[in-house]
């Protein structure tokens, strides 16, 4: 059985800020686990360091389970993003160290796949409808079956998934947030307007996505998923901020357009009531934030029976250690719905080599042993970190109202 001999943190930005756990074993295996907490990074890598590491040492890798229970139960203060992205690191490494020695890829020791591959939407982000569109044809003619469709509003600047010409929103240049100006009346106005184009341009063979970033209230959601109906979109994202999970029982009163939650979950008890009472249809929450491939799995098997899907959350502020931890895991449960998928840089992938791929709108995570995925060691030096958050936006009076 190896045994833990080391684990150390290797801190990157290329493009944008990455916490990677490495564990090492005796008999020389390694396994990575993606450790980042965006706009929070150095948080979950001092948790990390100063508390979680000087409790591997020594352990038996292939225990995952107990592991996970005794940083979890151990640690006293459970749940929480930043203590349970620091066991997810742990987690997704030990996963990939079982895999190694078996000398099988990860989805196999999950249970062996239950599809041919994971279907994966991209983002088509555009200053206008128009510029949109046309990122989204060209997304289309490159074989994605599902875009994400986010577009600048008239009369307001841009902000996280809305764009504005000249003004493109780059979260890694932002050394404090920067602020923008909301204004739901004009973005609801807006939408609708962008879904009917889309369905016009691209026709319906093809899935499409918006996320509300938790912007809304819950009767502005209702209407903006009636407004919507006709356009049949595959989910609205975030619509309202989930602390209030009865808010959806509301909008589900008021639409048939299916409801997708969670990538700030990171726990199963978060998504429990949302779950239970069929309030959501797809469930967004993931490997690095969810507590590892271990506790995802109780969520994603909870929500199984209620024919809730996942939909996981896969922006390219986590690592492709993360991506392939979820194409691993989507490619083997029961009630896969959809991953996201927003291409890293060309620094990223070069970091981090991989072996998961994208193929006529569908990605599958390789079978390399273990996870698929190392990291360039000495080329990750080469990009220091660098703090960087993602924005705030107040209303048009100054009032603080969300990112
Ligand atoms: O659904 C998405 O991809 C966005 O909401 C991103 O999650 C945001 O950049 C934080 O990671
Ligand atoms: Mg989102």
């Amino acid at each position: 059985m190896p045994k833990i001999v080391s684990a150390r943190l290797i801190v990157t930005s290329p493009g944008r800020n990455f916490v990677t756990l490495k564990i090492q074993c005796d008999d020389g295996t390694t396994g990575l686990g993606d450790a980042t907490l965006n706009g929070r990074e150095m948080a979950v890598a001092s948790y990390l360091q100063d508390h979680v590491i000087p409790c591997l040492i020594g352990r038996e890798a292939h225990r995952i389970e107990d592991i996970w229970q005794y940083l979890y139960k151990g640690a006293y203060w459970r749940r929480g993003p930043v203590t349970m992205t620091a066991i997810a690191a742990v987690d997704m490494a030990l996963w990939d160290i079982k895999g190694k020695v078996a000398g099988l890829p990860v989805y196999q020791l999950l249970g062996g796949a239950a599809r041919e591959g994971c279907m994966v939407y991209c983002h088509a982000n555009g200053t206008s409808i128009e510029d949109t569109i046309a990122t989204a044809i060209r997304h289309r003619d490159e074989g994605y079956r599902a875009i994400r469709l986010q577009c600048g509003v008239p009369g307001l600047a841009s902000t996280y998934g809305v764009a504005k010409a000249g003004q493109r929103y780059e979260p890694a240049d932002a050394d404090l947030p920067s602020e923008s100006v909301w204004s739901t009346e004009k973005y609801l106005r807006v939408v609708p307007e962008l879904f009917a184009a889309a369905r016009e341009a691209l026709g319906w063979d093809v899935h499409l996505l918006h996320d509300v970033h938790h912007r809304l209230t819950p009767i502005e959601a209702a209407r903006l998923g009636k407004d919507l109906e006709p356009y049949r979109p595959f989910w609205i994202e975030d619509a309202t901020p989930a602390e209030d999970q009865e808010a959806f029982r509301l909008i589900r009163q008021h639409t048939t357009t299916p409801l997708a939650v969670g990538e700030i979950f990171n726990s199963i008890w978060d998504a429990k009531h949302l779950i239970e009472n069929r309030l959501i249809d797809y469930i967004r929450a993931t490997v690095v934030h969810a507590g590892g491939l271990t506790h995802l799995r109780q969520i994603a098997s909870l929500a199984d029976l209620y024919q809730v899907r996942t939909g996981c959350h896969g922006a390219t502020d986590l690592s492709p250690v993360t991506m392939a931890a979820a194409l691993h895991f989507g490619l083997s449960i029961p009630n896969f719905g959809i991953q996201e998928h927003m291409p890293h840089t060309d620094e990223t992938d070069a970091v981090f080599p991989h072996h998961y791929r994208f193929e006529d709108g569908m990605m599958h995570p390789g079978d390399a042993p273990g996870l698929g995925v190392e990291i360039d060691e000495a080329l990750a030096e080469t990009y220091p970190y660098k703090r960087a958050y993602l924005p705030v936006n107040r209303l048009e009076d100054g009032t603080l109202w969300s990112w």
